[in-house]
């Protein structure tokens, strides 16, 4: 903690705790107790918008988008949009020069609906229908990415009917098991996703794409997994494309220009989760890895929860405090399972803390749960929260911004929260909040 005189307010002299633990955005910090972030207090924030909401820090995300795009000036840095995306991301990312990765036609809608332009995005899926791929090719993404021979087909017949040679990369899985949570790992001979270079179907598809005239091949691709904190696995796969990428040419005379290693970086959600390692990192393991080639390509990434995950606090209100004598305490806050699914889909720990206020009562462990009507909706186990929380005070959970408002749903017709990024004191609506006329507006025909 550093504390330092902040500024001067309506003629008064306050002082700002700054929080500069690596869970917390970049300008996250209290005044009088109370966790301000982009110099706007969360109790306004919550009086104003509402709860449960999570806060975007401006500044954090941009910085963190540019340390990207700066660890690889001569590369390409495309931000994984499954993380999180909405129009206001996509003008920031096109205008501080990252590219986008989109994995649905959805996703390609908000992303050019923001003024990402279209030769700046790549195209991704397992499963594309033929009407994202028409749209794709209409659209003039930069590329599609290739996951099956089915697809490779599909996507010549779709650019052969548009006149069009289509540029495309192939998703190679390299057979490397990357450590995390299974359901996030991808780069395994096991995956659904691409072709395995290990059972020489990613050569096969090579030599099937070169033979389709409508398809230009500009590049290969691998993604291992997500949450990975350990540079072992990206060392891996990352020699394994480079011999590959040597053997298309050598073997084939197929020179492929561009290798796209993918997202997967890991970010801290807990104080005591090791720091993960940098993009610079992470970025001289990759050129390490294809140092050896004789024509190296040009390098592209694809990060999504290293630069969205520390940048938003989820913030909620406390509704319940349930003590059950011999068992614990449950704690409940006005979201849970709907706009976390994390903690009950992968396991995931958070840390959570009190955001209107400070408290020296001593901390006790309590189950933090949501409003759902399931015993599953939790949101963290045995969290350590001061004994004194009550109804009505404001809860912050920090790392929030991956893989959490892009996984919202509606379970029990809940609302999904808004997304309120702040700079400099002032909000802007970045996800205006659901309302119950969004979600009657389905069942109108
Ligand atoms: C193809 C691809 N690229 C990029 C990403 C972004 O990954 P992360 O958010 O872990 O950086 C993913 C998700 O795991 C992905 O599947
Ligand atoms: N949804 C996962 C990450 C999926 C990565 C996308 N390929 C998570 O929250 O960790």
């Amino acid at each position: 903690m550093l504390f330092y005189r902040f500024g001067q307010h309506a003629g008064t002299v306050f002082t700002m705790t700054v929080v500069i633990d690596k869970v917390w955005p970049r300008t996250a910090g209290r005044i009088d107790g109370e966790l301000v972030l982009g110099g706007v207090g969360v109790r306004a924030l919550a009086a104003e918008y509402g709860t449960p909401a999570y806060v975007l820090d401006e500044e954090d995300f941009r910085g963190r988008a540019r340390a990207w795009r700066d660890a690889l000036p001569d590369g390409e840095v495309h931000y994984g949009g499954k993380a999180f995306l909405c129009p206001l991301i996509a003008t920031w990312l096109a205008e501080d020069g990252l590219s986008l990765d989109v994995c649905t036609g959805g996703e390609l809608a908000v992303a050019l609906a923001g003024g990402m332009p279209a030769e700046r995005i790549t195209f991704h899926g397992n499963n594309k229908s033929v009407a994202e791929l028409r749209r794709a090719v209409a659209t003039g993404v930069n590329a599609v990415v290739l996951d099956s021979f089915i697809e490779i087909e599909r996507l010549a017949e779709v650019a052969r009917e548009a006149g069009v040679r289509q540029r495309v990369m192939i998703r190679v899985t390299p057979g490397v098991d990357a450590h995390t949570h299974e359901f996030i790992a991808t780069g395994g001979e096991r995956s659904k996703f691409g072709f395995s270079l290990g059972l020489g179907l990613a050569a096969e598809a090579v030599a099937a794409v070169a033979a389709e005239p409508y398809l230009d091949l500009v590049g290969l691709h691998s993604h291992i997994g997500s949450q990975l904190v350990d540079l072992a696995g990206f060392a891996q796969a990352a020699a394994r494309m480079a011999a590959f990428l040597a053997e298309c040419e050598a073997r084939h005379g197929i020179r492929i220009p561009k290798l796209d290693l993918g997202g997967g970086l890991g970010i801290a959600y807990r104080a005591e989760d090791p720091a993960p390692p940098t993009p610079a990192e992470l970025v001289a393991v990759l050129r390490d890895a294809l140092a050896g080639l004789a024509a190296p390509p040009v390098l592209a990434v694809e990060p999504g929860r290293s630069i969205a995950g520390p940048t938003t606090v989820a913030l909620y209100e406390i509704g319940t405090v349930k003590e059950i004598p011999g068992v614990g305490v449950y704690v409940s806050v006005d979201g849970g399972m709907s706009d976390n699914p994390r903690p009950a889909m992968y396991g995931a720990a958070y840390t959570a803390a009190l955001a209107n206020r400070v408290s020296d009562a001593p901390a006790r462990p309590v189950n933090l749960v949501g409003k759902h009507c399931e015993s599953g909706d939790i949101l963290g186990w045995d969290m350590p929260l001061p004994a004194d929380t009550r109804p009505g005070d404001l809860l912050a959970i920090p790392a929030s911004g991956a893989y959490q408002r892009s996984m919202a749903n509606n379970y029990n017709h809940v609302l999904r929260p808004p997304v309120l990024a702040v700079r400099g004191g002032r909000v802007t609506v970045a996800v205006r909040r659901e309302t119950e006329d969004d979600l009657l507006r389905l069942y109108t025909s």
